[in-house]
């Protein structure tokens, strides 16, 4: 029997679908997108991978299951040294200082991102924080699947693509979607409703992660 997981990529296979064709990705993988935008989106998804770390902890504080505990864990390290190594070299070679990272406000979407997911653990449930986590992992496997095949003739952003289509970040992302499986198959009706909202919540605020960067978003009128 097919685990939540079949469920929730299908409720919110329209967000995904706009996310597959929103400009930033079609211009990432075409070359054209502008470096401004992309220096734009690192700096927001640090304040987003940042907490995205923290969260992992956090739920792991919150788990039984010790192989779930382990894996948030490792996720979490593995987080520093994967992805945030590879971030840590674009911010060098983009030349974005500690100065200008501390000049930069956190923009709305981004900061409504980390909310929602600190909502759904601390006035929800490990399930549902473990949910919100999810589309992280999964869409971007995805979109690293489908970009991988033509590249990017950009540097920066084939490196990019090539983070999230590797094997490390596949099994990453099958782990994960097995955990959200079982903690589906465990829950009533009414958590399983609860984590399927914060898989489609978590889905709005990555398609407006592009368009967050694509756009500019400020808190200004
Ligand atoms: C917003 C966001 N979502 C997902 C990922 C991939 N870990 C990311 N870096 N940033």
């Amino acid at each position: 029997m097919p685990g939540i997981t079949t469920e929730m990529r299908k409720v919110a296979d329209n967000l995904w679908t706009k996310s597959f064709n929103h400009p930033f990705i079609k211009k990432l993988a075409d070359g054209s997108l502008p470096m401004d935008t992309f220096r734009y989106y690192l700096k927001q998804d640090n304040y987003y991978l940042k907490n995205f770390g923290e969260l992992h902890y956090k739920i792991a504080n919150q788990v039984d299951d010790e192989q779930t505990k382990r894996f948030l864990i490792d996720g979490a390290q593995g987080l520093n040294e994967g992805e945030n190594e590879i971030r840590r070299e674009f911010f060098s070679k983009l030349e974005i200082t500690a100065n200008e990272m501390k000049d930069t406000p956190i923009a709305p979407n981004a900061y409504s991102y980390v909310s929602h997911m600190y909502h759904e653990l601390n006035e929800g449930t490990a399930a549902r924080a473990c949910t919100a986590l999810l589309p992280c992992y999964w869409l971007y496997n995805e979109i690293g699947k489908q970009l991988i095949a033509n590249g990017s003739p950009v540097d920066l952003y084939q490196q990019f693509i090539e983070t999230y289509d590797s094997p490390e970040f596949t099994d990453s992302t099958n782990k994960m979607i097995e955990i959200v499986d079982n903690f589906g198959a465990n829950a009533d009706v009414n958590e399983q409703q609860e984590m399927i909202t914060a898989f489609v919540r978590s889905s709005y605020y990555e398609l407006n992660f592009w368009e967050m960067a694509y756009s500019n978003e400020s808190w200004r009128a």
